[in-house]
């Protein structure tokens, strides 16, 4: 085989390049009208993608008032809003695909790009459900698409009751729908195993944070 030939197809295995939604999601039904689909690998090439997103996104970080003192939020964040131009074209590829996949039963497209980056295992989000703004009384959903290292997404009754969860990272996607920002809490809890960095971008539909 030529080198260039080598090349080119390399290139092609290592390009950030979506598969389909069609096959491969698996939609777990939970408890009060929530429910996660999960479909691992919907992204090939995802380590190219978080190198660029690693050194592109202006990522910044956050203090916030916790037990009355400022502590700084454990991992750095980016927020694209509605129309802004996102750091890379598969994202925007990404966006539109899941708003062709889901509009039929969201009723509307996904249309901000909310990113995290845990820099290792001491970077985490506590139990939290996204519901600030609509999803705090109407059903929505909230796609996430993870690159780099793998990270557990824990999910629990909001309330208490028995967690399950789903290891997201390499190009991995996993949808929150129906009631679960309101009747469900999610996490990613922090980890004393020896992981690598990790890139999370959720895709959000207008008004739901
Ligand atoms: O990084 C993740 O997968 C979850 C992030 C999250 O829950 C949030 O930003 O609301
Ligand atoms: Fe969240």
């Amino acid at each position: 085989m030529s080198m260039a030939l080598q090349g080119s197809l390399l290139d092609v295995a290592d390009h950030p390049e979506l598969r389909t939604l069609t096959t491969g999601l698996q939609r777990t039904v939970l408890t009060r009208g929530a429910w996660v689909d999960y479909r691992p690998g919907w992204l090939g090439g995802a380590e190219e993608l978080f190198d660029q997103l690693h050194r592109v996104v202006p990522w910044h970080a956050e203090r916030r008032e916790m037990y009355e003192r400022m502590v700084d939020v454990p991992r750095l964040l980016k927020f694209y809003g509605e129309g802004e131009t996102l750091p890379h074209p598969v994202l925007a590829e990404a966006r539109d695909q899941l708003s062709r996949h889901y509009g039929p039963e969201l009723g509307e497209p996904f249309v901000t790009a909310g990113m995290c980056l845990y820099r290792d295992g001491r970077d985490s989000v506590a139990w939290h459900g996204d519901r600030i703004g609509r999803a705090k009384n109407l059903d929505t959903m909230v796609a996430i698409l993870s690159v780099g290292s793998a990270r557990s997404l824990m999910l629990r009754p909001r309330g208490g009751g028995e967690s399950i969860g789903f290891s997201l990272g390499h190009g991995d996607l996993v949808v929150m729908g129906g009631s679960c920002q309101r009747t469900w809490d999610h996490c990613i809890p922090k980890t004393a195993k020896a992981v690598g960095p990790r890139i999370s971008i959720q895709f959000r539909p207008r008004g739901v944070r």
